[in-house]
């Protein structure tokens, strides 16, 4: 997992591949630059609809230490010619620059899984370059069996534990909290439809908790989820 939101990405080759790995950069918020003697169209229509710069022309490795650009962040070398591909990864590392290489994992610092997103939930599937097509196969029963709710879950989890992080000075006491939340099948009260009017109840709650008021230093409140035992898991 890499940030490369507003970081400049290179990748060299305009071909099908390269399509598709343009696109995986331009999800994660990246500033992606394409060098190839050729692009596709679909290359260049994304050029004049977003902010993707295209350069047309064989990779010169000077493009990696051009003074006058900010260094790229990471390199895809996703040409169709082996050995383009193989000296891109060789300048590349030289620089220090991770790069990938669509035909050639064996020299990648770095190898591009199959993707299942749910929200904030990322499941990621590698074979490390075995079969590419069974990481696909695998990532797509992985799809099947994880329905939206996961994406509602994951918001419930993140929120409630920055609640936690900002009122529970104690780092055992937030630790034991984060444990405790998962053991709750919240699962099963968004696939019934009421997760909506339990979470009111839940944060009316909260908000009313000891812990959530004010940590005196010499009156340490040790916190609780007992309030759960009133309000449980079903409405
Ligand atoms: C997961 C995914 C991610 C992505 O690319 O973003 C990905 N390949 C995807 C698609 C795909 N790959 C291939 C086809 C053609 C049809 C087919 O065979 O099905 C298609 C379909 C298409 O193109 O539409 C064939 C293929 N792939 C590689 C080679 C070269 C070689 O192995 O030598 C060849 C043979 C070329 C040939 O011989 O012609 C190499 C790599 N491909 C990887 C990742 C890395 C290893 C992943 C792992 O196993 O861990 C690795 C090593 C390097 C890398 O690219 O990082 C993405 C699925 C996205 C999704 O989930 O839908
Ligand atoms: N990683 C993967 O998922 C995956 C999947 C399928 C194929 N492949 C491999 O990826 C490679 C590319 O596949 P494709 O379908 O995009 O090929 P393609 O033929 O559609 O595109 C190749 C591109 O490379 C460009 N190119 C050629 N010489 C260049 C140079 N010196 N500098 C910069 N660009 C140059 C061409 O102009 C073209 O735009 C193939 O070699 C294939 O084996 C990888």
């Amino acid at each position: 997992m890499m940030n490369v939101s507003g970081s400049p990405c290179l990748i060299v080759g305009g071909g099908r591949v390269a399509e598709r790995k343009v696109q995986s950069l331009q999800q994660a918020g990246a500033n992606v630059t394409v060098v190839s003697p050729e692009f596709t169209e679909a290359l260049i229509e994304l050029a004049s609809s977003t902010d993707v710069v295209l350069i047309r022309q064989p990779f010169d490795a000077a493009i990696l230490t051009d003074e006058e650009s900010e260094r790229f962040a990471l390199v895809i070398a996703a040409s169709n010619q082996a050995q383009v591909n193989r000296a891109v990864a060789q300048a590349s590392k030289a620089c220090g620059i991770l790069v990938n290489v669509v035909d050639q994992p064996e020299i990648s610092s770095f190898i591009l899984p199959s993707v299942v997103r749910r929200g904030k939930l990322v499941i990621t599937v590698s074979t490390g370059g075995a079969s590419p097509s069974a990481a696909r196969k695998i990532a797509k029963e992985i799809d099947n069996a994880y329905g939206d709710e996961y994406e509602i879950y994951l918001d419930f989890l993140s929120e409630t534990r920055l609640l936690i992080q900002n009122h529970v000075k104690d780092k055992q006491a937030r630790q034991r909290l984060f444990k405790e939340m998962l053991a709750w099948d919240v699962m099963g009260l968004i696939r019934k439809g009421v997760f909506d009017s339990w979470r009111e109840r839940f944060n009316l709650e909260l908000q009313a908790a000891p812990w959530m008021v004010s940590q005196d230093e010499d009156e340490l409140v040790s916190p609780s989820w007992s309030f759960m035992n009133e309000i449980g898991l079903y409405i």
